[in-house]
């Protein structure tokens, strides 16, 4: 059965002002898929997510790379962010002083599910890297969409919680895109590589047909990192 097409890039410049990152991309986005987006720092992860993020607009859920937590706010509040705009102004200041109760058992029952339990009053600012990183990933998550875009959202938690992260995103989200580094990771959790290197999307595949070495060449200090080992 094929799948639905979400996003079609055809020959498409992505960068900044004259600064072009990523040339004459092309690519498809199908309804289930789950990108791996791999490639050395600077290659251009942050910027094909920001295009996909611009065209697929309230499609798709949001977590970005610097978190974007407000760290003087509780984890309730900060989570509860991702669905501000569906409120009216007014509810949103009521629940800010005193929590509306149905957002909050949902709030909390997700927090649960990201091992921040007991966590829901504490400012965002008193938690570690990892726990905050979950926070961003609980937003994102509350925002309840179609899609799940994360940069790097796995990148500060050990590797058996990455696997759990995850999989929560996978059970709420048939589609995601998301960047990473962890190359292993790429070929056992997802179903698809999105690889950028040197301007261009280089790899673009099953993950199952790819093997690490594939993913080693979309790094360029790879190689040079081997010989000295060897
Ligand atoms: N707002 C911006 N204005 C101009 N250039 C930018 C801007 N943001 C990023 N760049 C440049 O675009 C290129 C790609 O950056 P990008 O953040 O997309 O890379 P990345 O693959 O996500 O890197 P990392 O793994 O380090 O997060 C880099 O050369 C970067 O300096």
């Amino acid at each position: 059965m094929s799948q639905a097409t979400l996003l079609d890039l055809r020959d498409a410049n992505l960068g900044y002002g004259d600064s072009v990152v990523v040339s004459r991309l092309s690519l498809t986005l199908r309804a289930g898929e789950r990108i791996a987006l791999l490639g050395a720092s600077g290659a251009g992860k942050s910027t094909l997510l920001a295009e996909l993020r611009q065209r697929l607009a309230e499609r798709a859920a949001w977590c970005p790379q610097s978190h974007g937590l407000v760290p003087q706010l509780a984890v309730y509040h900060n989570v509860y962010m991702g669905r501000l705009e569906r409120h009216s102004a007014l509810a949103n200041l009521c629940n800010l002083l005193r929590p509306n109760r149905r957002a909050w058992a949902e709030i909390s029952e997700l927090c649960r599910e990201l091992g921040l339990d007991g966590l829901l009053k504490r400012p965002v600012g008193q938690l570690s890297g990892g726990q905050r990183q979950r926070v961003a990933i609980a937003r994102a998550l509350y925002q309840q969409r179609e899609l799940f875009l994360g940069d790097e959202p796995v990148a500060s938690v050990d590797p058996h919680q990455a696997l759990r992260l995850l999989a929560l995103i996978d059970k709420r989200h048939a589609t995601s895109v998301i960047a990473l580094h962890q190359r292993e990771l790429a070929l056992t959790h997802f179903n698809r590589v999105w690889g950028l290197r040197d301007g261009r999307l280089a790899i673009d595949a099953p993950a199952d047909e790819l093997t690490l070495a594939d993913l080693d060449r979309l790094y360029p200090d790879a190689h040079d990192a081997n010989d000295a080992e060897g």
